[in-house]
């Protein structure tokens, strides 16, 4: 979409974190209402359409996009989190991302069975983190109806990882 305000915030800051990584920077976003709450709005109605009943934000950006949408749409919200943080029962999920990798876990009661989650995170690279996502919202008899994220590096090939999930990114890389 040509109107997409967030589209000439993103700065690209190379050899982050690690030398070859172009790090993509949704931090001039959150500064820009407009844009912040645009990127919000898309990605809110794509959950509405896909019936969501739950919105999961992964850790950390995820959050910064998943609860604004979550509020906008009067669903829950239930966090995704990196290994250590949650303080209740929980169930862990090891996954690899571009520079690494890291373990997202969330507790046992975060969804009911049957609950339609949509997931959310800022950016979808090689996709292992949305599919650890995916695996622990299955677990917990959920049914994943949809990821959203404001932007797809597709050369990495993230979708691949997620074949049976839509998947509504609002830009492209
Ligand atoms: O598709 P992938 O290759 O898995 O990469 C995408 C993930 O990497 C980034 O998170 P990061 O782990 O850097 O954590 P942060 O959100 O706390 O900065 C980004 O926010 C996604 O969650
Ligand atoms: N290139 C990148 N920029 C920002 N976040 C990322 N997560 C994984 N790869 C990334």
């Amino acid at each position: 979409m040509s109107d997409l305000l967030a589209r000439d915030l993103i700065r690209d800051v190379p050899d982050f974190p690690k030398p070859g990584i172009l790090f993509k920077d949704i931090t001039p976003v959150l500064e820009e209402p407009e844009a912040f709450r645009q990127v919000c709005r898309l990605l809110a109605e794509d959950a509405r359409a896909r019936g969501a009943d739950v919105i999961v934000g992964i850790e950390s950006r995820g959050f910064l996009f998943g609860v604004p949408i979550a509020l906008d749409l009067n669903l829950p919200f239930a966090m995704a989190r990196k290994l250590g943080k949650l303080p209740y029962d929980r169930i862990s999920e090891e996954y690899a991302l571009e520079y690494g990798t890291n373990t997202v876990e969330m507790h046992v009661d975060a969804l009911q069975p049957g609950q339609k989650a949509y997931i959310v995170d800022d950016l979808l690279a090689t996709g292992g983190t949305a599919a650890a996502a995916s695996r622990l919202v299955k677990r917990l008899g959920g049914v994943v109806v949809g990821f959203g994220c404001l932007i797809e590096l597709s050369f990495l090939n993230g979708r691949a990882t997620l074949p049976d999930v839509p998947i509504k990114a609002l830009m492209e890389f």
